[in-house]
């Protein structure tokens, strides 16, 4: 475990932001599956893309990289139908790839173990296991608390799915993914709530660039024909909301920071970080190719999670540094991330002298104007380990931070990008 003792100053300066993860594993996945070979272009590789790559591989993918300038990736993919050439699927601790990737090794007949690490084990598979269950596919977990080992094995038929909207939307991506390749035509309903839906709508963009038609309405009913064949393609993936997040942020507590490589046109629902910091009364605008974010005094708000969850640890710093009152409202999803992220932020900021009350589906926090500085656990999950380095700047005292390894699942230059930005710590431990 790597403990960092990090002294509390302002960070400023210019950053180019990693590429989208999420928009990562949807191209590498479209590649993967269409016949022919794709480039995959600007990848920022984290263990969760890594992972993708190593469970795409065992369904036929041929996969090489080469490293590209500014330190990104360009992967080529040569892309197939799925079929079996290893039986091992190990997820890491990314809930995208285990999720996508099940539906995926169910288009092929053979038996498949899915294997994980972290909290992975335990976070939600059900919508799934009810699918298999109905079809009278086997779905064999390793124990009632534990999904690992999981046994898998199709072929799913095409039909009729129906899948809850409130449990995780990527349940609902790794269907659209796998549904187009089936011989006849499947509908897929959503029941109940529907949140993450911006994720949902990155899938379809990037079914729609890879060549598969799928229709819907309100993202509640879809058609998906049969018999579809994903068209390889050339592409580069753009900046990561969900990232920025934690320098913009930043920006607004402490010194101007600008980003590069961000679309202002993107599709990420993460890009909510704007207009909420903008609310809080941030700076936070568009200036040419740059995303600048200047300091403000930042105001407590009403900030909805439904559609944004990576960005709420984040903004629990923001508003617990803010003037007044803010409720964190739809969040009840957080809980079922890398860690409980509400419980998380909660604890650790209050140990600083943060006013935050855990309700069940959210936070109610009372802004104070600065932190006390202490010790904190990163409760093994990038968001918090990026978040509580993000509160750093408005401690009195050094803020040592335990388990800050984390950020490679997501980020693994997160640590030096925060020294670009005029970050101070030093490694208290091996
Ligand atoms: O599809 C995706 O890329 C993701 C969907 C979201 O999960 P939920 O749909 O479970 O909220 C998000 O939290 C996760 O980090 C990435
Ligand atoms: C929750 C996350 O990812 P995943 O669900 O893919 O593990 C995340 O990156 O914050």
């Amino acid at each position: 475990m790597t403990t960092l003792r990090i002294e509390p100053r302002s960070l400023t300066g210019t950053l180019r932001v990693p590429s989208s993860k999420s928009m990562g594993h949807r191209a590498l996945v479209c590649a993967a599956l269409a016949q022919g070979s794709s480039q995959v272009e600007g990848v920022s590789v984290s263990r969760d893309i890594l992972a993708t790559c190593d469970c795409l591989r065992q369904l036929g993918a041929v996969i090489t990289s080469r490293e590209e300038t500014g330190g990104r990736t360009a992967f080529t993919v040569e892309g197939t139908r799925p079929h079996q050439v290893g039986t091992e699927m190990d997820c890491g601790e990314s809930g995208s790839t285990l999720r996508f990737l099940i539906p995926l090794a169910a288009l092929t007949g053979d038996a498949f173990t899915f294997q994980g690490s972290g909290k992975l084990g335990s976070r939600p598979l059900e919508p799934y296991e009810v699918i298999f269950r109905q079809q009278g596919l086997v779905f064999r977990k390793g124990s009632a608390r534990d999904n690992f080992p999981l046994t898998v094995q199709g072929p799913l038929r095409p039909g009729h799915f129906t899948l809850p909207g409130d449990v995780s939307s990527q349940f609902i991506s790794g269907l659209l993914f796998a549904l187009p390749l089936l011989e006849g035509e499947s509908t897929l309903e959503i029941t109940g709530k529907l949140e993450s839906q911006s994720y949902i709508a990155l899938t379809l963009s990037a079914l729609q660039k890879y060549g598969i038609t799928i229709e819907h309405e309100n993202y509640r009913r879809y058609r998906i024909p049969g018999n579809q064949q994903y068209q390889p393609r050339e592409g580069a993936v753009e900046g990561d909301y969900s990232q920025a997040a934690f320098w913009l942020t930043a920006g607004m507590l402490g010194r101007t920071i600008s980003l590069l490589g961000m679309d202002p046109d993107s599709l990420q629902g993460d890009k909510a970080i704007i207009p909420i910091l903008q609310k809080m009364g941030g700076q936070v605008v568009f200036e040419g190719d740059r995303l600048v974010s200047r300091p403000g005094t930042p105001i407590g708000t009403t900030i909805d999670a439904a559609d944004c969850p990576d960005i709420i640890p984040v903004l629990t710093v923001a508003a617990a540094l803010s003037q007044g009152h803010t409720e964190i409202i739809h969040a009840e999803r957080l809980r079922l991330k890398e860690c409980d992220r509400l419980k998380a932020m909660a604890t650790e900021l209050n140990k600083l002298g943060a006013r935050i009350t855990e309700k069940p589906d959210g936070l109610s926090i009372d802004g104070v104007e600065e932190l006390s500085g202490g010790t904190v656990d990163c409760w093994n999950d990038h968001r918090i380990a990026m978040s509580l380095a993000v509160a750093s700047i408005l401690c009195r005292e050094p803020l040592t931070l335990m388990g800050a390894e984390c950020v490679s699942k997501s980020y693994p230059e997160f640590w030096q990008d925060f020294k670009t930005l005029g970050g101070q710590y030093e490694q208290c431990n091996g």
